[in-house]
């Protein structure tokens, strides 16, 4: 449905050229949710804003339903457009209007009729939970409100798509996670394709059904999150996945030794290689080497049958015994590190 075919795009600064997207071609499916993935700098706002020619590609066509959207002449694409929904990271609302009027904008600038507008507010206003908010301005509402509200008025011309640019990255857990639910709900309920860009592993991981991994400005692998990750293609997913760092749990007083006193224990962290689950791991530690540990922290995502991700070990055995079970992990690929040693 959506065809982006060989796209390249370089910026020119002074002297200076970046190439932001080299020779981009992918196909986003009717009725799917497909997700771009990349580091800040990757090309993903450069590429999703080629989409809708808000960036104009130096090279390559834009198909959508069949129409090629690099041949078109300005009144023409104004047309395509209405049915091109956009949210942004900022939201970018108006804050001297209410979440009412801001939703009706496109249909105001559409020249629909009073009555049709207000059917068609109330309407949306349902679909986004914001029924009690309609006369509220944007400074008095949350930011997971306020994105709402963006939804809203994205959807106030009945698109068939949706483009997302970093829609989640300015929100709370929390509120990312209802983000998403609704975004989820209105590609199932409405039908509406969503095309997003993220540097959010939670988020393809939560709403996609294919992702698209992007690194300087090339497309390096498409396919569903599990295949991608089990299949352990993709250098740039694993680093989204181990790159988070382990903040240490305050009420520890760390001792800034270099070895293991008596009074005193390893903290090490570990970091999964997808290869072993990490509930094995911890029984081979326990039961097979009979040392004890607590378990201060785990941060693991589990992709297919691999888990990645970290755990944060206090081990608790001798310091020959915790040796051992360093030097048995790092044997089977598994790297650690010693974060310090607490009582
Ligand atoms: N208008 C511009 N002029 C010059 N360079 C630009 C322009 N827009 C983007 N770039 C450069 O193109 C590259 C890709 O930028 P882009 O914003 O698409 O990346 P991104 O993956 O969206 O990054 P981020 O997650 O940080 O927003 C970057 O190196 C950026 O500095």
């Amino acid at each position: 449905m959506i065809e982006l075919k060989n796209i390249s795009k370089t910026f020119h600064q002074k002297n200076k050229k970046l190439k932001a997207l080299n020779n981009v071609s992918l196909e986003v499916e009717k009725g799917e949710i497909l997700g771009i993935i990349g580091f800040s700098g990757a090309g993903k706002s450069t590429l999703i804003r080629s989409v809708n020619l808000l960036e104009k590609p130096d090279e390559g066509q834009i198909i959508i339903n069949e129409i090629d959207f690099s041949k078109l002449n300005s009144k023409q694409l104004a047309k395509q457009r209405k049915k091109i929904g956009m949210i942004f990271q900022h939201f970018n609302l108006l804050s001297s209007k209410t979440v009412s009027e801001n939703i009706a904008l496109p249909l105001e600038l559409d020249n629909v009729s009073k009555s049709e507008i207000n059917k068609k507010v109330n309407e949306l206003l349902e679909i986004v939970g914001l029924q009690d908010k309609a006369n509220e301005y944007p400074k008095n509402l949350s930011g997971g409100q306020k994105q709402r509200v963006a939804i809203a008025r994205a959807l106030a011309n009945n698109p068939y798509l949706l483009l997302c640019d970093e829609a989640t990255s300015a929100l709370d857990p929390a509120t990312t996670q209802s983000i998403l639910e609704l975004l989820k709900d209105i590609n199932q309920r409405l039908n509406i394709t969503i095309f997003l860009i993220t540097h959010e592993m939670e988020v393809v991981k939560t709403i996609c059904h294919r992702v698209a991994v992007i690194d300087q400005g090339e497309i390096s692998v498409v396919g569903k999150l599990k295949q991608i990750i089990s299949n352990r293609e993709n250098d740039t997913i694993k680093q989204f996945i181990t790159s988070k760092k382990m903040t240490m749990p305050p009420e520890l007083k760390i001792q800034n030794t270099t070895e293991q006193s008596l009074d005193s224990f390893p903290l090490v962290e570990v970091q999964l290689n997808g290869e072993i689950a990490f509930e094995e791991l911890l029984s081979i530690i326990y039961d097979e080497y009979n040392i004890s540990y607590k378990l201060l922290k785990a941060d693991v995502e589990y992709l297919g049958k691999s888990n990645f991700g970290k755990l944060l070990l206090h081990l608790k055995g001798s310091a020959v015994e915790n040796n051992t079970i360093i030097e048995y992990l790092n044997e089977i690929n598994i790297q650690t590190t010693i974060r310090g040693y607490a009582a």
